[in-house]
């Protein structure tokens, strides 16, 4: 079954409030960022959380992503052994690539990581890219649309972000690509938030625009290496709160990952492996 039939089921659902019964059911843990998934580099950070709560952390229905080990090794292929093209960065959108090929986007505050988690999805197959994508500490790096093409297989697209040292162009530049680009292209938006520093006004703002677009998007939680494990179920809990009242139609699934550690890269690596049609996911 394609991916969009499954969410356009699921955004049918509700899931329990499950933020309040975390307050009482948290174990106490002082778990630190170097514990995600180690000796499993193709787990999911979110099997992490589960310890640390005595109740289900989301329905299962809601993990409707979960590909088999050989599957997301496969993926990996994808990323690591193609050759990586960077277009040169855009302003207007008359100057969008013309090459019919899919394309996945990375949206969120200036600072939230999204160079720094399309660096690391590409990390060590080609030395030669990786230089040119650079990162800052300073809010408002990136300051046009970067194009990363894996010939004849798909685009990720790097954004400038929303809030502090946002460019002038933002709504016309970014704003305007993911929502008017056509779905046939965009093939899903990845929403960045940041687990350090939670949601802010901005990113609700931004949310509830994508929620009234006919963008498909999910929500990505960044820098889970950066706090403590507690820190981030709280973060994953009311980011997961948000979205069941007021994020129909984002996937209902939420990926976490560390772009500096690399924890939860390979499940994100095979998910766009899958939404852009480069491989089969058994049961989907
Ligand atoms: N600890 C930690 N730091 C991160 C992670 N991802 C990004 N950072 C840091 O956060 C800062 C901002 O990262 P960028 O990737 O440039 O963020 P961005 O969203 O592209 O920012 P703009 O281009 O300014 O919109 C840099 O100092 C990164 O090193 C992460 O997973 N963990
Ligand atoms: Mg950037």
């Amino acid at each position: 079954m394609h991916i969009f039939t499954l969410a356009a089921l699921l955004r049918l659902q509700r899931g329990v409030r499950l933020h309040h019964i975390c307050q009482r059911h948290l174990h106490a843990t002082h778990a630190t960022s170097s514990e995600w998934c180690v000796g499993q580099p193709f787990s999911n950070p979110l099997d992490e959380l589960k310890k640390l709560l005595q109740v289900p952390l989301i329905k299962d229905e809601n993990l409707i992503f979960k590909p088999t080990q050989t599957e997301i090794r496969k993926a990996q292929n994808i990323f690591q052994g193609n050759r990586v093209e960077p277009l040169k960065g855009i302003v207007n959108l008359d100057q969008l690539p013309a090459r019919d090929l899919p394309e996945i986007a990375f949206i969120g505050q200036s600072n939230v990581g999204k160079s720094s988690l399309v660096k690391s999805l590409f990390r060590s197959l080609n030395p030669k890219t990786n230089h040119r994508l650079t990162v800052s500490k300073k809010a408002g790096h990136t300051r046009t649309l970067r194009f990363y093409e894996i010939p004849r297989k798909f685009s990720l697209v790097d954004m400038p972000g929303y809030g502090e040292n946002m460019p002038e162009h933002f709504v016309r530049s970014a704003e305007a690509y993911i929502m008017t680009r056509q779905t046939s292209r965009l093939k899903m938006t990845f929403s960045l938030l940041d687990a350090h520093r939670g949601m802010t006004e901005n990113d609700q703002e931004f949310l509830d625009k994508l929620q009234n677009s006919n963008a498909s998007f999910c929500l990505v939680l960044t820098k889970i290496d950066k706090v403590p494990h507690s820190h981030v179920l709280r973060a994953f809990l009311a980011l997961n709160e948000y979205r069941e009242k007021h994020l129909s139609t984002a996937l209902p699934q939420i990926f976490l990952v560390s772009s500096l550690s690399g924890a939860g890269i390979p499940l994100l690596r095979s998910f766009i492996a899958y939404v852009t049609g480069n491989i089969r996911i058994s049961g989907h």
